[in-house]
Formats: structure tokens, C-alpha cells, sequence
């Protein structure tokens, strides 16, 4: 995996809820990692987001074991992930603590019968679109999660961008767009997000989506680390 800069990633991650991971695939591996998709036997199941009201467009989750890369990747991201969302549960008061490698984590999901895969490709054409929405699969919840995109913008696709809100207690919601090239990664809340008042440290929730691709086809790695009931 390239160099990141963790820093400055919790430092976003504090300040906006969200951060950039420029560059985090190269073309090659865009590439190679879209082309998955017309793959079925990786897959562990299909989701046309039409048919469930999530929006247009549609999904695949992977099955275990993950495609080399994609287990690397997950693993490898996961370390510093934890000691951010560590200090987050911290600052919100919640006792649940992250172990430091993902093996272990995923040793807890699968004891508490999280034993599927969320890893999973995401398709989108034109007018397709992914509705603000949360990645919870169970009890169980690690609070970051990354999604990186594997096309290009504007020669690939046009429109298509990938959008958060911020839920604050007793007030209006924030938008914020997430301008990504191709192998760029967003890394994000999943649903909560500890947030410094003038009275101490409250939460909120965050949503995420996708707005209306208006020509193209737009392809996405998206890594949870948490798995599915
Ligand atoms: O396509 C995207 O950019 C967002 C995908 C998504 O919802 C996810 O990775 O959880
Ligand atoms: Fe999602």
C-alpha cells in the first residue's frame, strides 16, 4: 500500500467526518478491480438498488476468500483505522474497543455471527444514483469505513459524485461533496461522528450517497470492516 499520511487523514477524519486518500490504486488496479465485476463467481450475492428503494444502479458483495488485493488492502488499512475509531469511542463514551489487526476484529464479528463479506463493487450508469444511506449489517459496527473509485471522472462518467450528511442534534443538515479522481479513496463515518461543542463532545450522524451519474459508467471499491449477519 502507498504511503498515507494518518495525521492528517484522523486530523479531516476530527475535523469533517471524512477524508481523502489520494492515489490509494493505481490505473492498473482500477482497472483490474472494475473488471472484477463481470465475475459472478467472486460474488457472493447481487443487489439491483431499484428493487429495494436504495436507489439505481446496482451491487456485488464478495465472497470469502477475497481477491488477494482486496484482502491486503483491508487488512492494511484497517490498523490505523482502529486507533481513530478507538479515541472516537472514547470521546463519545462508548466502551467497545477495536483490537489493533483486522483478524482479530473479524474473529469478533464472526463469533457474534457476522460471518459474511462486505467488501463489495458498485456499478453505476446513467441516471443511476445511490440514496443517502448507513453500512450497518448487525450489532456490531466498526465506525470508519473507505470507499475508493475506480473510474474517471469526467472521460468515464460525468455527475456521479459522492456526497455526505451530517445529522446534527436540533439543527439543519450539512452536505458535503467528496471530489474523487480515479483511485482516489474516501475515508468516512459510517454512522456516528464525535463532533467538540461548547459543552463537551456530542454525536452525530453521518449518511452517505451518490448523486445521479449523468452520462458514463462509474465503477466503486467499497471496504467495510465490519462483515454482515
Ligand atoms: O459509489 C460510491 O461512491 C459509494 C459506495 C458506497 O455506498 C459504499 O462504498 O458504501
Ligand atoms: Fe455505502
Amino acid at each position: 500500500m502507498i504511503d498515507v499520511d494518518w495525521e492528517r487523514v484522523a486530523g479531516e477524519l476530527d475535523a469533517f467526518g471524512c477524508a481523502l486518500i489520494p492515489g490509494l490504486l493505481r490505473h492498473a488496479d482500477c482497472m483490474a478491480a472494475a473488471a472484477l465485476y463481470d465475475r459472478p463467481a467472486l460474488f457472493r450475492s447481487r443487489v439491483l438498488m431499484q428493487q429495494h428503494g436504495f436507489g439505481r444502479g446496482q451491487y456485488q458483495y464478495f465472497a470469502y476468500p477475497l481477491p488477494a488485493p482486496l484482502a491486503a488492502l483491508r487488512t492494511a488499512l484497517y490498523p490505523p483505522l482502529a486507533g481513530i475509531a478507538n479515541r472516537w469511542h472514547e470521546l463519545l463514551g462508548i466502551d467497545t474497543r477495536f483490537p489493533a489487526d483486522h483478524e482479530a476484529y473479524l474473529a469478533r464479528c464472526h463469533a457474534a455471527g457476522q460471518v459474511k463479506p462486505t467488501p463489495l463493487l458498485l456499478r453505476y450508469r446513467e441516471g443511476d444514483y445511490n440514496c443517502l444511506h448507513q453500512d450497518l449489517y448487525g450489532e456490531l459496527v466498526f465506525p470508519l469505513q473507505v470507499a475508493v473509485l475506480l473510474s474517471t471522472p469526467g472521460v468515464d462518467f460525468e455527475g456521479g459524485e459522492f456526497v455526505l450528511t451530517e445529522q446534527r442534534p436540533r439543527m439543519q443538515s450539512r452536505a458535503e461533496v467528496v471530489p474523487l479522481g480515479q483511485g482516489d479513496a474516501v475515508v468516512f463515518a459510517v454512522n456516528h461522528r464525535p463532533v467538540q461543542g461548547t459543552r463537551g463532545v456530542y454525536r452525530v450522524a453521518m449518511r452517505h450517497g451518490v448523486s445521479r451519474l449523468r452520462s458514463g459508467t462509474r465503477h466503486t471499491l467499497g471496504i467495510i470492516f465490519h462483515d454482515a449477519l
